[in-house]
């Protein structure tokens, strides 16, 4: 790219989902605007293992440079494990690597964000025409609650496994308090089962990521800079005033270039859009924090908020398999045929490079007498105070993913099914801060705090229960996948089947769990709970007095000029899938989230995408800008050529990342191969946590 950048007007510190939204809308808006985003990871600009959605697990290899992974600290109520979440590090950040799935909030999420935190403007009512505005919704024609001209394609992709038929038909013929919908992220109503749309165009089979219909495709816009391998460290103020950003050089992607600061200076705007966990760390690197932190690591402090970095939140799940059923995992394992196939597939927008293989589920609260006795006395309060009076938030999502989700090195090569379920409201909250206030590459302090609530381990044990009565009767099921099960007592009802010859009839009785079953399934959470990737609120848009960081209109308190637009609170839902194989743990909580005062029911894509329009919205009002309706933005597809600077290519890894030093010492922590280098073009693996 060609800039000599001495002056932008406004500056992005992080090119992530909202940042891309945010920069593309303005730059769309006025061209002369000079725009500079900074980003620590690489260009994703027609590669295939972003722009192919189903080769998403090759993100997850620990070499992977196109993630950043936080070690948490090790926690008794995980026994003794540290929890590993990664987040997105490349242009377009988590929305260039992530799974896909199209899950939309509450509408009631929003309106608390608005009423309970006192932010005006952030309600659904106003929120929804910006959900409308990002989106082509595909999958079905004339819905009152989806967009039709928008740049990113919504639609079911390019091929919707046997496995939801058959989970689909199965659920809803079991559940008789439920109903199918054929749009279960309508926005406003829950407890339907239905198939699950992804963030995929239904002609190209290609991801709609905002680097590429935000970004990309406004490549002769030579106002619009993208800096890539840039690691943000501060922000530079004049008084209260930021007036740029200082950085290095990112050691991942440029590991020998010069470690000497430079600055970049902003006549109008500093925003800052690095995920829940980067933008907490910029801001107590820039002596905004609480204060005793800010001493303790040598740093003069600007503004004591003490908020900074706390509220942390997290998902989980699994079954197996038959030899009929399409599954993902022979593409896991890297198998030539299979990825060749589907590679020929993918030209023409169909097969398993143009889909996730997750593709039913359920948003899902209790009914019930049975639903709440299963959920149980630690669950009544939260019921109380946070869901009874909000019938379109779900307690827990589940669903089935076509394919192990697990260690593939382990387990048998054969065909699986896994059953996810998230806890989509976590109460436990934990914390990121950083641990040195000088070096932008030490790894965060970071306590993601996740079943520290007896009412967490609760949901996660319904979901086990439901999904697993769904799981022993859908026609592929051949038995349990041990090594992620509970171990329930010998001679338990619970107790679970390996390899059996097929489900169970449809009308057979559900099984009984006793006290000490349920224990077992509890100590199974704490041993293999992991993230879902959904990180959010460690920079909260609240009321300063009760814990906020920014402002309703994305202000840092005691600044100016400076924001921070995204969508990362540290909070996460915990997931589990009960496959005959490998549990799923998920916990929910990451992205440009870092703003949401509260969780958010669903994946967070789609709120940061929300929120990347709304301060592309706040901030064309304070510059004097328009940015009306839709279609700003062209969805067709430009080259790049003169939208970037020249950097080196990325140095092939030999070696973990920086972000691994020291992981080999976690116990119970194993790094398995999951895919090879045919299929990802790095070292291929995946963390399970175990
Ligand atoms: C593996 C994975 C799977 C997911 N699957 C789904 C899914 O299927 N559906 C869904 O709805 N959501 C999913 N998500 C979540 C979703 O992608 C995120 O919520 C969303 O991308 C968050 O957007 P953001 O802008 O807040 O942050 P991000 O997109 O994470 O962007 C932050 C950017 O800032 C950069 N950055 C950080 N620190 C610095 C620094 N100091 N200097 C410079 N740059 C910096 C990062 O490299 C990153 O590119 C997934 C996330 C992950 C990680």
């Amino acid at each position: 790219m060609n800039n000599t950048p001495a002056d932008f007007d406004i500056i992005f510190g992080g090119g992530g989902t909202a940042a891309c939204v945010a920069a593309g809308r303005l730059a769309a808006a006025n061209p002369t605007l000079r725009i500079l985003v900074l980003e620590a990871g690489e260009h994703t600009k027609n590669e295939d293992s972003h722009v192919q959605p189903g080769r998403y697990f090759g993100h997850l290899s620990p070499a992977s440079t196109t993630l950043k992974f936080h070690v948490g600290k090790p926690s008794e109520a995980l026994a003794g494990r540290s929890l590993v979440i990664p987040s997105g590090r490349c242009i377009g950040g988590g929305s260039s690597v992530n799974f896909t799935m199209y899950t939309r909030a509450s509408a009631s999420d929003y309106d608390d964000w608005e009423t309970q935190f006192k932010n005006p403007g952030w309600g659904s009512q106003c929120l929804l025409p910006l959900l409308r505005k990002t989106e082509t919704y595909q999958a079905q024609p004339n819905q009152p609650t989806h967009g039709y001209s928008g740049p990113l394609k919504v639609s079911w992709g390019g091929h919707v496994t046997n496995v939801a038929n058959q989970f689909l038909e199965v659920a809803t013929a079991t559940d008789h308090d439920r109903t199918y919908t054929e749009d279960a992220n309508d926005f406003y109503e829950c407890n339907k089962y239905g198939k699950w749309p992804k963030w995929i165009d239904a002609e190209t089979g290609k991801r709609s990521d905002p680097a590429h219909y935000y970004i990309y495709n406004q490549g002769a816009n030579e106002n619009l800079v993208i800096r890539t391998g840039q690691q943000v460290k501060r922000v530079l103020f004049e008084g209260e005033k930021a007036v740029g950003l200082e950085y290095v050089a990112d050691r991942v992607l440029r590991p020998d270039a010069d470690q000497a600061p430079q600055q970049v200076y902003a006549s109008r705007l500093v925003v800052l859009s690095s995920g829940a966990f980067g933008s907490p760390a910029i801001l107590e690197r820039s002596g905004i924090g609480a204060a005793d932190l800010l001493v303790k690591h040598d740093i003069p402090v600007k503004v004591d908020l003490p908020a900074v970095g706390e509220n942390f939140q997290g998902m989980l799940g699994l079954f197996v398999l038959h030899d009929e059923a399409e599954t993902f995992d022979a593409l896991i394992r890297g198998d030539i045929a299979e990825t060749t196939k589907n590679s020929d597939l993918w030209t023409e927008g169909k097969g398993l490079l143009a889909a996730n293989g997750m593709d039913a589920g359920i948003k899902i609260r209790p009914i019930t007498g049975e639903d709440f006795a299963e959920l149980g006395p630690e669950f009544e309060g939260r019921w109380k105070d946070y869901f009874v009076n909000a019938p379109d938030k779900p307690v827990i999502w589940f669903g089935p993913s076509s394919f192990l989700l697990g260690d593939h090195i382990t387990a048998p090569v054969r065909r699986y099914f896994s059953m996810a379920y998230v806890n989509e409201y976590p109460i436990s909250m934990g914390s990121v801060h950083i641990s040195s206030g000088e070096d932008p590459h030490a790894p965060s302090d970071f306590n993601p705090a996740f079943l520290n609530h007896p009412a967490d381990l609760a949901t996660l044990r319904w979901g086990y229960k439901k999904t697993r009565e769904i799981a022993r009767r859908m026609k592929y099921y051949r038995g349990e996948h041990l090594p992620i099960h509970p171990k329930f007592a010998a001679g338990s009802e619970a107790s679970c089947s390996g390899e059996v010859s097929g489900p169970i009839a449809l009308d057979a009785p559900r099984l009984k769990y006793t006290e000490e079953d349920d224990k077992a399934i509890d100590d199974f959470h704490r041993k293999f709970i992991q993230t879902s990737w959904h990180s959010l609120g460690t920079c909260a848009m609240k009321p300063r007095e009760e814990g906020g960081v920014v402002d309703p209109r994305l202000n840092v308190y005691g600044t100016t000029n400076l924001k921070v637009a995204g969508d990362r609170r540290y909070s996460t839902s915990l997931c589990f899938s009960s496959l005959c194989l490998p549990s799923f743990f998920l916990s929910r909580g990451s992205g440009f989230l870092s703003i949401a005062p509260a969780n958010v029911g669903a994946n967070t894509y789609s709120s940061a995408l929300t929120v990347g329009e709304k301060a592309a919205v706040i901030i064309a009002e304070d510059l004097g800008l328009q940015i009306d309706g839709v279609g700003v933005l062209e969805t067709s597809e430009q080259t790049i050529s003169g939208l970037d600077e020249l950097v080196p290519a990325p140095p092939t890894k030999t070696k973990l990342p920086d972000d691994f030093a020291g992981l080999e010492g976690i116990e119970g922590l194993t790094i398995s191969s999951l895919v090879n280098d045919e299929y990802t073009n790095s070292k291929p693996a995946m963390i399970t946590v175990m």
